[in-house]
């Protein structure tokens, strides 16, 4: 079906400039979809503005998720992706677990910033119990600070980078943690994903739903130590300044088992952004 709705300027500039940066052609649907299009109608105007037929862009095309299940993040395309004017590139990509390695996530200011604001608020590191409490654990011994979503001009930059990379609203995020270890602390192999089986996943996951994928920036490059392992498949992420690792569970995957290395020598910062199906923040629009 062709569209015969005449195309405005601005929104075939945007398709060609959006693609050019090379987003696929179902990220631009979805992102027309996220703004309020007809699916159909903006299935023709793509094939109109990319002089290609509808059914050429089927191929990209995979088809909607149920209503009723939450949303899932969009894996970053290697080489890269541009948001918001800032080059994304994709070092590495692994199917199982879902994983990316970012470099130049973060530019040297924004960790440095990050760091300076973190520093006077953080306490010793917590994680969730299972009545959806935070307590602290032993497993997990650096210190750390949550921001609140939008907090600052830089927090929001950051959120609204994640946003457009990974295709999923910035209220789907918890607020952003900051961590800071020092030599031997360590976060023990552990999931970011919540067991369902777990007695009070019902608590933890009634609002947001299940966590689906996990960032984590490196703020600083550690002497030594320090890396992010993920043990089920033998694979250690170097902790160094401005890169990234982002890795999908889509609700549970036991691949992405993961850890956070002892520290040997020095000290290491990072930053990361849990990610939920469905919203986790009120009031943010
Ligand atoms: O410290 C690391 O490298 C991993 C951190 C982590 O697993 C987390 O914050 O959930
Ligand atoms: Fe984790």
């Amino acid at each position: 079906m062709k569209s015969h709705l005449p195309i405005r300027p601005e929104l075939r500039e945007w398709i060609l400039t959006t693609t050019r940066a090379g987003h696929s052609v179902d990220t631009v649907l979805k992102m027309m979809q996220d703004t309020g299009y007809d699916p159909r109608q903006s299935r023709g105007i793509v094939a109109s503005v990319l002089n290609m037929p509808i059914s050429a862009l089927d191929a990209h095309t995979q088809p909607s998720p149920p209503k009723n299940q939450g949303r899932r993040t969009r894996h970053p395309e290697a080489p890269q992706v541009v948001v918001n004017g800032h080059t994304v590139h994709v070092g590495l990509s692994m199917d199982s677990p879902a994983l990316r390695l970012l470099n130049d996530f973060l530019s040297a200011e924004e960790c440095d910033a990050l760091i300076e604001q973190a520093r006077p608020r953080l306490q010793r590191a917590r994680t969730v119990d299972t009545s959806g409490k935070q307590q602290l654990d032993a497993r997990r011994t650096s210190e750390g600070m949550f921001f609140a979503i939008n907090e600052t001009p830089l927090i929001q930059r950051i959120e609204q980078r994640i946003a457009g990379m990974l295709s999923i609203p910035v209220d789907h995020g918890e607020g952003l943690q900051v961590l800071h270890y020092l030599p031997g602390q360590q976060y023990e192999p552990h999931y970011d994903w919540f067991n369902p089986d777990q007695a009070g996943f019902a608590a933890i996951t009634a609002r947001g739903g299940q966590r689906i994928a996990s960032l984590v920036m490196y703020l600083n490059t550690p002497e030594a130590g320090g890396g992010t392992a993920f043990p089920q498949v033998g694979l250690t992420v170097t902790a160094l300044r401005g890169a990234a690792v982002y890795f999908a569970y889509d609700t549970g995957d036991e691949a992405s088992l993961h850890a956070g290395l002892p520290v040997q020598q020095g000290e290491k910062w990072i930053a990361t952004k849990w990610l939920r199906e469905r919203p986790f923040q009120k009031a943010l629009r």
